[in-house]
């Protein structure tokens, strides 16, 4: 059952809390309760996602920053941005993240995977031992458009028996399709066509895929995962609009190890309320307040606890730490000579004429450009030569030569330019989360620390000159006049760097704040049961885990990430 506040809640004996609703969060709880014999209750910030018009229907995604469905966060002032701070979005709402991202559906590398099963000390991490864990997730199905999709994706790497709806774009541009195919064709090299990039094999140019199902509409985990069947099991409760602010030591006679499996609970009008899981508190709050929950709870660094009065009950320095995220550049494009013709809604990201009648079809009969988000229906995964790194002396943080260092989405949004927006696949900054204050109502200091590492600047130039080699197949070059603004005028490296320090900015895929290490390992927050270190009872389940940023859009490895967590949680109560 769901209710809407805390109030309503039965007085129920839970054995498991899990705190946030978001994407790894609504998984575990849709696993944990198959077992009847578990009693789960999950405790979600924001509200319902039922009915929420701006999450169900793709093409409106760009509406949602700064609604009741977003924490509205910003970043401190980056010293890698040239001092800008910017808007850090992360969803509130049941579904958390997943049911306000922007639907790319990306595994990233083999490699990515199979370095967290090294790092970690444990197998199960690797590509080929999460594969049942990648089919559990994934119902891939016919576009919404019904196209043909026959050799546009390997239907040897995918599911169709899966929880969640995925395909190929469904709403497509034929014009540019031709120009960008003929484009590799010609080009091939680091340009071929790749038929699926989410076979663990990335590197190439391949057919957009999203968590958008047959039906036009927007697949997040709690859509997928906790439907109305599933919402409806005895044995799951969901509490929304309930902030959880910290953490507690729990009553454990006998027990010697410290043992948390208390939630505090924040009321408008009254003193906080407690509830105790008798097996496991998992926390699921995210990359920005998972970290944030345990220092508030006193578990983080000692001397940054005790700066602003925190009671520290375990010294762990990692936690907050390793925040990794993929910089974005949405700026790089080439003027065209001759437009390209891409239809009737050119102008739909201005025109809110044009938008009324694509929510019309939308509505109608899930037709339209709002069965879509992106509009580059096709995504190139490229390396930066090896040449430049061992000229500049620089090592690559990706996870092996199979991996992308640079991600660059392929159209033509206009017509009138060429579009090359990036995005840095391996980024070798870390930044870290932090506490403002005591207060646990306060939202953290989040410092991304992007382009600290010489690494990412490099690659980023190394991207601008990839789409440039790009526009130079035979196809488009006699139609390009030249990059655009404020590319057009920059010729040295160092007023490249300028540009990309003006004007970067993030793809929203934080991860790696309570990452995980070897068991008995001296850094890292959880084991790779993803068990938080020196505490019994306390698990932490979400894209905080990751010790490494995968080379693709984040969600998918969050999705793997749940599934293995759920299975670890329920072999632990056997
Ligand atoms: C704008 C945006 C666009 C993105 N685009 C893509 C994309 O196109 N493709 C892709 O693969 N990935 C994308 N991502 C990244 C991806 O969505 C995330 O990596 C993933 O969803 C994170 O999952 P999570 O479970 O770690 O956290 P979340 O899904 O964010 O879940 C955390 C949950 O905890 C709740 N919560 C937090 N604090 C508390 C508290 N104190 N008490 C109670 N509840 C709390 C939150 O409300 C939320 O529901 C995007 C992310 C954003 C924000």
């Amino acid at each position: 059952a769901t209710y809407g506040s805390v109030n309503e809640l039965p007085r129920l004996k839970w054995d498991f809390l899990i705190v946030g609703g978001g994407t790894a969060g609504s998984v575990v709880a849709s696993r944990l309760s198959e077992d009847p014999r578990f009693n789960v209750l999950v405790i979600e910030a924001g509200p319902t996602n039922e009915g929420a018009l701006l999450t169900i229907v793709p093409g409106l995604q760009s509406r949602l920053p700064r609604t009741a469905y977003d924490w509205n966060y910003t970043t401190v002032n980056i010293p890698g941005y040239n001092n800008r701070s910017i808007s850090y979005q992360r969803g509130h709402i049941l579904g958390g993240s997943s049911s306000v991202n922007g639907m790319v559906f990306t595994r990233g590398a083999a490699s990515d995977y199979d370095r967290w099963a090294r790092v970690t000390g444990d197998p199960g991490w690797s590509w080929d031992k999460l594969q049942p864990y990648i089919k559990k997730h994934e119902r891939f199905q016919t576009p919404v458009d019904s196209h043909n999709i026959t050799g546009q994706y390997n239907p040897k790497v995918h599911s169709s028996t899966g929880m969640m709806p995925t395909s190929i774009i469904g709403f497509r541009h034929p014009s540019v399709d031709v120009l960008t195919l003929t484009a590799i064709q010609q080009l091939g090299g680091e340009f071929k066509y790749n038929v699926d990039f989410n076979s663990g094999m990335p590197l190439g140019v391949g057919w957009t895929q999203s968590t958008i199902g047959h039906d036009g509409t927007r697949s997040s985990a709690a859509t997928s995962y906790l439907t109305p069947q599933i919402q409806a099991r005895n044995n799951l409760h969901i509490v929304l609009n309930t902030f959880v602010t910290r953490i507690l030591e729990s009553p454990s006679p006998g027990l010697k190890k410290l043992t948390i499996r208390t939630v505090e609970i924040h009321t408008q009008n009254g003193p906080p309320i407690t509830m105790t899981a008798s097996k496991e508190l998992i926390l699921a709050a995210g990359a920005i307040d998972s970290p944030r929950i345990l220092m508030s709870s006193g578990i983080g660094d000692r001397n940054d606890l005790e700066a602003i009065g925190i009671p520290v009950i375990l010294h762990n320095p990692s936690v907050g730490r390793n925040f990794s995220d993929h910089p974005s550049l949405n700026n790089v494009a080439f003027a065209l000579k001759k437009p390209v013709d891409v239809g009737p809604w050119v102008n739909l990201g201005s025109d809110p004429e044009l938008q009324a009648q694509a929510l019309e079809l939308w509505q109608t009969n899930r037709t339209g450009p709002f069965t879509a988000l992106v509009r580059d229906d096709h995504l190139g995964w490229i390396r930066v030569p090896n040449s430049v790194l061992s000229d500049l002396g620089l090592e690559d943080p990706s996870s092996g030569p199979t991996a992308a260092n640079v991600e660059m989405l392929i159209g033509a949004q206009t017509g009138t330019s060429w579009d090359a927006p990036l995005r840095l696949s391996s980024p070798g900054s870390r930044g870290y989360v932090a506490l403002r204050s005591s207060n646990p109502l306060d939202p953290a200091i989040i410092s991304p620390n992007y382009f600290s590492h010489p690494f990412d600047i490099v690659a980023m130039r190394e991207g601008i000159k990839a789409a440039k080699r790009f526009v130079s197949a035979p196809i488009l070059r006699d139609n390009i006049i030249q990059i655009n603004p404020p590319w057009a005028n920059a010729s040295t490296d160092d007023e490249i760097d300028q540009i990309l320090r003006e004007t970067a900015m993030t793809n929203w895929h934080a991860v790696g704040t309570a990452e995980m290490s070897p068991k008995g390992a001296t850094w890292g927050v959880v084991d790779p049961d993803l068990r938080v270190k020196g505490v019994k009872g306390l698990r932490v389940i979400d894209a905080s885990i990751m010790p490494h940023i995968p080379c693709a859009h984040t969600q998918a490895a969050v999705y793997y990430i749940a599934e293995r967590g759920a299975d670890l949680v329920r072999e632990a109560w056997d």
